[in-house]
């Protein structure tokens, strides 16, 4: 069964989590639950949420939502799990004072069966970043939670002072958090597909009129790089390790399914890696080719395309016991 990515959504009171989460809501055809802690409080554009979860029946694209009690994460997932919803990610979008990595704790090791961590997406104001990290206000410690942190209100920097301030706020994040992949936006505007999948056909139109109503401006977003490779033959276990470790620079997010030589026969795995959070379990043989997928932003989409290859290269005659080893020991620690 495809496990359902659970993305966490945090930031600063203010810095922009809801018009974020607006933003991806708008997605052509992607079907998102939406875990928010207090609906009154959030303001999620009216026509976007569809329904709440126990009507999700009538739900036929879009966006659900689903309000847990405090403490009630798990209720919440275990709804917006049901595979009828058929969803392509959940958002749980924190309050401004949650502390990113207890709400990253709580998904990650979350007992709902099909769920898995997607990330967590950070929210940073451009504007009071100094202030407010500086002061004491908001501890630098938070940004080690998070695999996406958004540079937002980036407007409100002078154009000509923007490069400096992003890389001065970069800095600060890399120094708690090397392997953070850091993008800057204007109200949210980022790649959905940093985000997740949308299982939408290239020709789907969304069953919901979006985009039609709401008279935002529609200003398209940078777009993220994506590379694909096609896998030819079972692969070399121990060099599909040797990249899932070491991914190529600036890849966010890695994902695909894979043959690998096991003794006389093949195994099959899924991956998929999230800033540095790596997924890989057990998939079935048969059905879809194999492949491998890495996403981000500005990739030197040669040199990912080379790793990608290398990864996947049929596997030879050298032993691969100990790279089904390594290989195993990953899908066991994703468990
Ligand atoms: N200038 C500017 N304003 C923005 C941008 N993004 C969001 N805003 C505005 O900032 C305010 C706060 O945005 P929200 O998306 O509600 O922020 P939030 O993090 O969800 O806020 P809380 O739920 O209160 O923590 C709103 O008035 C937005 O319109 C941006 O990139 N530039």
């Amino acid at each position: 069964m495809r496990q359902l990515p659970v993305i966490a959504l945090t930031g600063h009171l203010g810095a922009g989590k809801t018009t974020l989460l607006n933003r991806l809501l708008r997605a052509p055809g992607a079907r998102l639950g939406v875990v928010v802690n207090d609906f009154g409080s959030i303001n999620v554009d009216a026509g976007l949420v569809t329904g709440q979860v126990d009507d999700a029946e009538a739900i036929s694209g879009g966006c659900v939502c689903c309000l847990p009690d405090a403490g009630g994460l798990d209720e919440a997932l275990e709804k917006l799990a049901r595979p009828r919803l058929r969803l392509d990610a959940v958002i749980v979008e924190a309050s401004g004072v949650a502390d990113p990595s207890s709400l990253a704790r709580l998904i990650r090791f979350s007992e709902v069966k099909g769920v898995r961590s997607g990330g967590v997406v950070d929210v940073v104001d451009a504007g009071e970043h100094f202030a407010t990290v500086d002061t004491g206000v908001l501890p630098p410690e938070r940004y080690a939670a998070a695999t996406l942190v958004v540079i937002n209100k980036i407007d409100r920097i002078a154009e000509a002072d923007r490069d400096a301030v992003r890389a001065r706020i970069t800095g600060r994040i890399k120094e708690r958090n090397p392997r953070a992949h850091v993008v800057a936006a204007e109200r949210g505007r980022i790649d959905p597909a940093l985000v997740f999948d949308a299982a939408a056909e290239e020709s789907a139109q969304p069953e919901l009129p979006f985009a039609a109503a709401d008279g935002e401006d529609h200003a398209p977003h940078v777009h993220a790089d994506g590379v694909t490779v096609a896998a030819e033959a079972p692969a070399d276990p121990g060099r599909l390790v040797d990249l899932l470790e070491d991914p190529p620079e600036g890849v966010y997010r890695l994902k695909g399914t894979v043959a690998v030589a096991a003794g006389r026969g093949t195994r099959r795995f899924a991956v998929s890696m999230v800033g540095r959070q790596l997924h890989v379990e057990s998939h079935p043989q048969g059905g879809g080719r194999d492949g491998l997928v890495a996403i981000g932003m500005h990739l030197d989409t040669a040199e990912v395309g080379r790793r990608l290859r290398e990864a996947l290269s049929p596997a030879g005659q050298a032993a691969e016991g100990d790279g089904l080893r390594r290989l195993t020991r990953l899908r066991r620690l994703s468990e």
